[in-house]
């Protein structure tokens, strides 16, 4: 697998699963940057999700990882920032399709509604999958136009 730069952030809510995440991806050689929460403390997804957005759509060789208790807050934060594309997944095949299709940059998981399989085959789908760029780039290039 290419080594990638993954910048991950969570609420508290995605804290643990973020742990073992940054474990498993500096396990197979990537550089994380992690961005917090650093406990289970309760703070608030959309902080953590402009800062993730913010941090992935400055650069376009990185990815990104948001988790929160559904995937699904942390995402519509991270997707307000402009050139951040952030796609909550609930499986592998959801994570190859937003990669394919959508060029999606930040993989949302949501910790208290997947297991840790679940969580692993979506972060090797977003991790392995190229963007299919042709029709799907003309549809991508859309979300930037003013
Ligand atoms: O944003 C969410 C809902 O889409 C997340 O699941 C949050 O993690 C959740 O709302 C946090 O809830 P809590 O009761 O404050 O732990």
């Amino acid at each position: 697998m290419t080594q990638r730069k993954i910048a991950i952030a969570s609420d508290h809510a995605g804290f643990v699963l973020k742990s073992k995440v940054k474990s498993w991806l500096e396990e197979a050689g990537h550089q994380v940057i992690d961005l917090g929460t650093d406990s289970a403390e309760s703070v608030d997804w959309s902080d953590y999700g402009r800062k993730l957005g913010e941090t992935v759509a400055a650069d376009a060789e990185m990815l990104g990882v948001a988790i929160c208790g559904s995937g699904i807050g942390i995402a519509i934060a991270a997707n307000k920032v402009k050139g951040a594309r952030a796609a909550t997944c609930m499986n592998g095949l959801m994570a190859r399709l937003t990669r394919a299709h959508n060029d999606a940059n930040i993989l949302s998981l949501g910790e208290r509604l997947i297991g840790d399989e679940v969580a692993k085959d979506c972060l090797h789908q977003f991790l392995t999958t190229e963007f299919e760029g042709g029709r799907h780039q003309r549809r991508v290039d859309k979300l930037e136009s003013d």
